[in-house]
């Protein structure tokens, strides 16, 4: 491990130094799928066809000539149906047409479509040999035009850009049937602390429930990152060193709480001093100061994140999140900052950024309010389970005051 330096380093520098260590991870070409989905293009893919693929129906109705319609009411004679998933494509003499479904290719012959509310058959029903129009229809009415959504080759989505559902469906209906993609980075999760129990276990004096697993595996899901493997380890050199081992051949990532202060039994930052990939330092942020990243000589990169529950969650919203989706070739990395009014005041971090949970106010403006004591942000788990988001108040600043605009991120409903 590198010296650590003299002085403390900023939240922009730590990211950027570790943005520097990403190697992108493979890109893959995989059939479409619901697997697909949070997975990032790692192409642009353009429509091969257009949308919607042929003129349809918007509307269940009448497929009518629209010229046959200028005087109203006017008797057409029903000649057939042209339900969804047909290809007839019947042929219209003046004063006929078509029973038509919506999304029901148009016949050649019409230009028109006429709902059946406004014909005979919304008191008849569908079943007659002919239909009364009571209104006329301007061509193109209740017609969508072949295109006019997207038209072919147009782009549909870019390189960098996450498979949402929505955008997974457009690519479909556009015509993609395989898809070069980068999949979520494998991550492991590994878990120091002799004072950790497993939940529900009766605690002793000193003992408290282990949480930072659920926390950072929770973390990660909600980043696309469903399969994380989960390793607890005792607080032992030769056992922590001998789980980084193992896991750093088989995952893009690891990432461990605790045992970065320096304390005595701060086992990580004690294995990781040999790494010559890793270094450790303190930032200037609040809560997660301690830091000890890089990558390890087994390949993985390390993420040694401070035991305390929202230091880590900080620490992995900051650092983690963004690297991670480097990996993955996002375009976007960090949350969109969003403006909100300090609901009430509190006191800031001096000469660190703050990074302070908060709840959010609806209302003419979105408001905030701190989800756990500003001055004890770091092992407040409690309050932290209600947080939507961080306030994220630069170095510099003493005190926020009720009315006060700052800047925060959204991180849950
Ligand atoms: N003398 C100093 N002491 C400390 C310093 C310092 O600069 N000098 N820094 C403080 C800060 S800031 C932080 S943050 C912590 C970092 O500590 P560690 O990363 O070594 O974390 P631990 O000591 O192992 O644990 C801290 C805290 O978190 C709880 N914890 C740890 N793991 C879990 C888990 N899996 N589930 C639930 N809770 C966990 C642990 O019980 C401790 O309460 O150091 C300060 N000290
Ligand atoms: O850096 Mo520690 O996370 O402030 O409590």
């Amino acid at each position: 491990m590198k010296q650590q330096p003299q002085d403390a380093i900023t939240v922009e520098e730590h990211r950027a130094r570790l943005l520097g260590l990403v190697k992108p991870l493979p890109a893959r070409t995989l059939p479409v799928g619901p697997a697909l989905h949070g997975a990032v293009l790692a192409s642009d893919v353009y429509a091969g066809h257009p949308l919607p693929l042929w003129e349809n129906s918007a509307m269940d109705g009448f497929a009518v000539r629209s010229a046959d319609t200028a005087s109203t009411p006017a008797q057409l004679e029903v000649i057939g149906e042209v339900p969804a998933g047909s290809s007839w494509d019947p042929a219209l003499l003046p004063g006929q047409c078509v029973k038509i479904m919506t999304g029901a290719p148009l016949p050649t012959a019409a230009d028109a479509v006429v709902r059946i509310e406004d014909t005979s058959a919304a008191s008849t029903g569908w079943d007659v040999s002919t239909v009364q129009v009571n209104v006329p229809v301007p061509a193109g009415k209740d017609v969508r035009a072949s295109g006019e959504d997207r038209s072919a080759g147009e782009l549909i989505a870019r390189e960098g850009e996450e498979l949402t559902a929505a955008r997974l469906s457009a690519l479909v209906a556009a015509g993609s049937a395989e898809l070069a993609v980068r999949t979520a980075p494998r991550v492991a999760v590994l878990v120091t602390g002799a004072e950790l129990r497993p939940p529900g276990e009766e605690l002793a004096r000193g003992q408290i429930p282990e949480t930072n697993s659920l926390l950072i595996s929770g973390l990660l899901a909600e980043s696309g990152i469903t399969a994380a493997t989960i390793v607890h380890c005792v607080d032992d050199l030769q056992a922590v060193r001998e789980k980084l081992e193992e896991l750093a051949p088989a995952h893009d990532a690891i990432l461990s709480t605790g045992g970065v202060g320096p304390g005595d039994y701060d086992v990580m930052r004690k294995v990781l001093v040999d790494q010559p990939g890793v270094y450790a330092t303190r930032v200037l942020v609040r809560p997660g100061q301690p830091q000890c990243a890089g990558r390890l000589a087994g390949g993985a990169m390390i993420f040694a994140l401070p035991g305390n529950p929202v230091s880590a969650a900080v620490s992995f919203e900051l650092f983690v999140r963004p690297v991670l989706r480097a990996m993955q070739g996002h375009t976007q990395l960090q949350r969109p900052r969003l403006q909100a009014i300090a609901a009430v005041g509190w006191k800031a971090a001096g000469n660190r950024l703050q990074v302070l949970p908060i709840v959010f106010e609806h209302g003419d403006q979105l408001r905030c309010a701190p989800a756990v004591a500003a001055s004890r942000i770091s092992h407040s788990v409690g309050g932290f389970g209600s947080a939507q988001g961080y306030a994220l108040v630069p170095a510099g600043i003493e005190q926020i005051h009720p009315g006060d605009r700052v800047e925060v991120l959204r991180t849950a409903p």
